[in-house]
């Protein structure tokens, strides 16, 4: 598992990371949101160790995290560090032995990639002559050719239309093994809801959230929501639970007794068709907004 313990990062008076702690589950992918500023690149800077914390450390299965290590990570940085006049299929192969691979392995790595990003037929084109979603994939492909031990991608999506998110995704998914764990920054909040199975909310420094996304978009269950055939007025007058909204058939209410909420639809049903009831979910953006206030 990859973790950080205890990071803090000063840069002079500015304290840019204050104690940040967190794990990063393997073969589960973490999102790593934050307002800009919040301190997210500067978290995955120390995590590669082309940054040094002020105080604290990144850890792997709870030893402090080696260069050596760090050698078998994939990294896409902010600032996109690919040769610009180099082939790419060149470059993906230099990078595989860069990370200890034979050339071969390298070869047929970078092919298998290129393949599954729909890049086989530019293999021999110089990378400045790709457009920049095509060469944000050959980034992507940079990252992955060495077989990574875990990966650490900052905003890996910017940029790139829903279709090369899609397949980004697709090729993702398949490489992360359930040893890999996975960290990637994002302002998409949609996307990460939808792609990530942790999530870690970061605000001026500081860790403000972080759980499963399923537990974070769960909210508070005691908040209900139900939709009637018909008017859910009676709603306001049930004593013993606060009601929130009603606009004609649906109301959202909060129940003060666990259980309570199975007797408001037992009457519900009682008084006609109930289309819908269970306990609100919330948006991830309202988690978020919620969290970085
Ligand atoms: N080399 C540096 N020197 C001085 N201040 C820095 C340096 N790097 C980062 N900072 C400051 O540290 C804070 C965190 O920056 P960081 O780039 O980690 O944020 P971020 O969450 O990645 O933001 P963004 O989403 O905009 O990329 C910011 O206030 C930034 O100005």
């Amino acid at each position: 598992m990859l973790s950080v313990a205890g990071l803090t990062r000063r840069f002079g008076d500015h304290l840019a990371l204050d104690d940040v702690s967190f794990d990063v589950v393997p073969g589960r992918m973490t999102g790593f949101v934050g307002a800009n500023g919040a301190g997210k690149t500067t978290t995955m800077r120390i995590i590669l160790g082309v940054l040094a914390a002020t105080s604290g450390e990144a850890r792997w299965n709870g030893a402090r995290l080696t260069q050596e290590l760090r050698r078998d990570f994939g990294y896409m940085p902010e600032e996109r560090g690919l040769y610009p006049k180099m082939k790419i299929r060149d470059q993906l192969v230099f990078f595989g032995r860069l990370h200890g691979m034979d050339s071969t392995r390298a070869a047929e790595r970078t092919d298998k990639i290129l393949g599954r990003l729909g890049l086989a037929e530019r293999a021999g084109d110089v990378l400045e002559t790709l457009s920049l979603g095509n060469q944000q994939r050959v980034q992507i492909a940079a990252a992955l050719v060495h077989e990574p031990i875990a990966l650490v991608l900052d905003e890996p999506f910017s940029g790139l239309d829903p279709l090369a998110v899609d397949a980004m995704v697709d090729l993702l998914r398949e490489e992360v093994t359930p040893e890999v764990p996975v960290l990637f920054s994002s302002h998409q909040l949609e996307l990460v809801e939808r792609l990530c199975d942790d999530l870690v909310v970061l605000s001026r420094g500081k860790v403000v959230a972080a759980g499963s996304v399923a537990e974070l978009a769960a909210g508070p269950t005691a908040t209900y929501r139900m939709v009637v055939d018909g008017d859910a007025g009676w709603l306001r007058d049930v004593a013993g639970i606060k009601v929130r909204d009603v606009a004609g058939a649906t109301a959202l209410f909060d129940v003060e007794v666990a259980g309570q909420e199975q007797q408001i639809l037992q009457q519900a049903l009682s008084r006609g068709a109930v289309l819908e009831f269970g306990p609100e979910r919330v948006a991830l953006s309202d988690v978020f907004r919620e969290a970085t206030r």
